[in-house]
């Protein structure tokens, strides 16, 4: 089996989103490259973009022009069924309000995307569990999304992007709904637990407290990648 360092390759990215017969360059010709074992942060200004190149990245939404490869694989080219079985065995996606299924307890909510997969019932629960264990939660498995703090839903959504063993982990403004105390646990969380050799984490954030947890940081304004650093 052959080994990919690079989990996401973007070459000249360009979307542009039509609405009511206007044009708006959302993505510019986006160049980057993210490796295994790295915690790469987007940053910059409400509108720049961010958004737009994660859900390039994530297979969520096509570019217009150019290219991105995750683990070697062009999620352009994909048919919709093969690009959302990639997505279900490479990508995991943390959203910023959690997304988590009110009526569901936090062993349920987890087993989510295995249940969909066709994996037994009682055996998405028992990976559930373990990966509840995991981000700390083992003692609140059957808690719903209500009997929980912010910080533990948050791991909940963490938990659950991770049960599938993805590669690339993406989050959408992870620590913005927590409080800063929360926040620096989630992100030291995510640093300790999710991010490993073979697996890449691309947060977008506005969050300056948690910008020294990146490894590289790409700054963006007006739909360009400004610098790296
Ligand atoms: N579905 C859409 N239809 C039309 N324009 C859109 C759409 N989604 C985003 N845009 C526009 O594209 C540009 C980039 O938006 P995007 O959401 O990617 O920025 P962002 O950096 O994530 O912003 P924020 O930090 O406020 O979430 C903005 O000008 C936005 O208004």
């Amino acid at each position: 089996m052959s080994v990919h360092t690079l989990a996401v390759r973007c070459r000249n990215i360009v979307k542009v989103y039509e609405t009511g017969g206007q044009k708006v360059t959302a993505l510019d010709g986006i160049d980057l490259d993210i490796a295994t074992g790295e915690l790469m942060m987007l940053v910059g200004p409400s509108g720049c973009g961010k958004t737009t190149l994660i859900s390039v990245i994530a297979g969520i939404l096509d570019q217009d022009e150019g290219s991105c490869e995750v683990f070697g694989k062009d999620l352009a080219a994909m048919s919709d069924q093969k690009k959302l079985a990639f997505r279900a065995s490479h990508i995991g996606f943390v959203f910023q309000a959690f997304n988590l299924l009110p009526s569901l307890t936090a062993t349920e909510n987890v087993s989510v995307p295995l249940l969909i997969n066709g994996v037994k019932r009682v055996e998405a629960e028992r990976r559930a569990n373990s990966i509840l264990e995991e981000v700390g939660l083992g003692d609140r498995t059957t808690s719903l999304p209500a009997q929980l703090s912010g910080g533990q839903q948050q791991r909940v959504a963490i938990a659950r992007a991770l049960i599938h063993d993805p590669g690339l982990i993406v989050c959408d403004e992870p620590t913005s709904a927590l409080d800063h105390e929360t926040g620096h646990t989630i992100m030291q969380l995510l640093k300790s637990t999710v991010l490993q050799a073979n697996r890449a984490l691309v947060i977008v954030t506005h969050d300056s407290r948690i910008f020294d947890f990146a490894d590289r940081t790409a700054k963006m304004d007006d739909g360009r990648i400004l610098k790296i650093m």
